[in-house]
């Protein structure tokens, strides 16, 4: 395909779209049927099963998408990217994600640099000072441990991490590392979430770690500035000194803050935002928490997944299939949103990680090379733990919209509970439903079934299930720091593959950028009207209204001496 030709203008696109009528002439219950069409439909790699036999594709389809992929350059731009070339050309920068969990001796370079060495430096800096932290050895300005920790950051400086934290939280060997100390995340501007973080917690013996790429973020500067003040008007301004430190890929603002570069933990700008919970953003603050070790499991977890996703062949390549079959869904059967459904608590957070990692990475308009694109890219990611989301929103998904369904379930839960005199554990209650509501969705239930079970005439159409509902599962052995690093690249490569055939920058973000600035307008706004009185001016006939009504209303709130006021609760 030549830099200029769209992919929907290529003949595997179009083979596609021809293939659409043929394919949704059979049901998927009548797909499900055949015993060899499913067995072809499952894919394992280190432990973990790939199960696509409810997506509604047959093996024309899937090779139908290996041709796109082809068509696109899928191979090629993997290998570009794992060979450091600016393949996020509007920001002129390497994605190297995958560098940041090579193992020690890998050979990764940017620029004509190996970067490995730089990444393991700063690694064996965080295991270096997350010990002496844990053990003691580095304490507080009044002498005490530092036994909790703060981290400040947002998007990408905060979604990663806190998934990660959430999913280890209740993990038999996590718990043992992490007796006695809190991790919590800061990331909201809201003074809400500042008063929330830091109720119950001790200056003394508290470590904010500030995270932020750019160290410009105005949320997180902010944060950052007031939990400054938290600590030193609690100790002195000396105590900063010992109670904060930075992650950032801009060492120079960070010692502008005041934080010794020494207690700076570096990254590097080839490392995008989303993809960063491998660097020092979610290294550090987890390896304060849980020891370094149980980290470094979690790096090899992804490692693992990112070899994979390198060599296999496409028809064994889990995030390559993932990555196929979205783009199936969203293009060709229009089906404009995910669900990402985790049976297990421990994943909450896994669905908002992704709705970042996928919805900023592939939420484009243009192709990469800025052609306005005829057709969709991104799909809406959301989701909940199962069984949670069964009573909420399952019902649009079983009656209402099609919104194809990735399950993820784990074989050995990480908190079993067996009850006496009941033989099906409480996991195994969990499990039930992770294996019956793929069936649900796939087979749905006919008036004829209904009236069978003598469904009053009314209620037959109410109670009929159209079935047809496309889904996937994915069934991990456990979920320890290993899998859950498996797991994060698996959905990272995912968005790649679906960027990729897309022919997208997955990994610039400028749609972000104008509500920032439009914020920033308002903030001098609301300065000069506080400073000097002035009239809010500039803004539309609704803007300045809501502004000229918040100023009036908040007035009375507003202290009249310059003296900081933290939160009381
Ligand atoms: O890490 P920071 O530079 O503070 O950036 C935090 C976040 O800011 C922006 O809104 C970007 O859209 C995100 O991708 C990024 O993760």
């Amino acid at each position: 395909m030549a830099s200029s030709t769209l992919i929907c203008d290529t003949e595997p696109w179009k083979e596609l779209q021809a293939h659409v009528e043929d394919n949704n002439k059979t049901h998927l219950r009548d797909l499900m049927n055949d015993d060899k069409r499913c067995q072809s439909m499952m894919v394992e790699f280190d432990g973990i099963l790939l199960d696509y036999s409810r997506q509604r594709a047959n093996l024309d389809t899937l090779n139908k998408l290996f041709n796109l992929a082809e068509a696109a350059h899928v191979k090629e731009k993997i290998i570009r990217m794992f060979n450091g070339e600016h393949i996020n050309s509007t920001e002129n920068r390497s994605v190297l994600h995958v560098a940041l969990r090579a193992p020690r001796d890998a050979v990764i370079n940017s620029d004509g640099k190996n970067v490995v060495p730089e990444v393991w430096q700063v690694l064996d800096k965080i295991r270096d000072f997350s010990e002496r932290v844990r053990s003691g050895a580095w304490v507080g300005d009044t002498g005490k441990t530092l036994k909790d920790v703060v981290a400040i950051g947002i998007g990408g400086s905060f979604l990663g991490p806190l998934f990660v934290h959430t999913a280890l939280q209740t993990e038999v060997e996590a718990i043992e590392c992490a007796r006695g100390r809190e991790l919590r995340f800061l990331a909201n501007v809201d003074p809400i979430d500042v008063a929330r973080n830091i109720t119950g917690l001790n200056p003394e013996t508290t470590l904010v770690v500030v995270v932020s790429k750019t160290f410009t973020t105005a949320e997180t500067m902010l944060n950052a500035r007031t939990l400054r003040e938290w600590i030193s008007s609690a100790l002195g301004p000396q105590a900063v000194a010992k109670h904060m430190v930075a992650v950032s890929t801009n060492l120079k603002l960070v010692e502008q803050f005041g934080i010794d570069p020494n207690n700076a933990f570096a990254f590097w700008d080839w490392v995008g935002g989303r993809y960063s919970v491998c660097s020092a953003v979610g290294v550090l603050p987890l390896s304060l928490q849980y020891g370094f070790s149980i980290v470094e499991k979690f790096l090899k977890g992804a490692s693992s997944v990112d070899q994979h996703f390198y060599s296999a062949p496409f028809e064994k390549n889990i995030p390559v299939i993932l990555g196929l079959l979205s783009v199936w869904n969203v293009s060709f059967l229009g089906y404009p949103a995910r669900a990402i459904l985790p049976y297990s608590q421990a994943l909450e957070k896994l669905a908002p990680h992704i709705q970042q990692v996928s919805m900023e990475s592939n939420g484009k308009g243009v192709s990469i090379d800025g052609v306005p694109l005829p057709y969709q890219t991104g799909e809406i990611d959301f989701g909940e733990p199962g069984t949670n989301g069964q009573h909420s929103f399952y019902q649009l998904i079983h009656q209402g919209r099609v919104i194809p369904c990735d399950f993820i379930g784990v074989v050995k839960s990480q908190q079993p509970i067996y009850l006496k005199d009941e033989v099906v554990s409480n996991h195994d209650e969990l499990m039930s439903n992770f294996f019956a509501q793929p069936d649900a969705l796939a087979y749905g239930k006919t008036p004829e079934q209904l009236q069978k079970e003598n469904v009053p005439e009314h209620l037959i159409s109410h109670k009929t299930f159209s079935g047809n509902r496309p889904s996937l599962s994915i069934l991990l052995p456990s979920l320890n720091a290993y899998n859950i690093g498996q797991l994060l690249a698996i959905y990272e490569h995912r968005v790649a593959v679906q960027g990729f055939v897309w022919s997208i920058n997955s990994f610039d973000q400028w749609g972000v950028e104008l509500g920032k600035s439009l914020a920033t307008k308002v903030r001098k706004q609301l300065h000069a009207s506080r400073k000097k009185g002035e009239p809010v001016e500039g803004f539309n006939f609704s803007t300045k209204t809501l502004i000229t009504r918040y100023l009036e209303q908040a007035s009375a709130d507003v202290p009249s001496d310059p003296s900081t006021r933290l939160p009381n609760i």
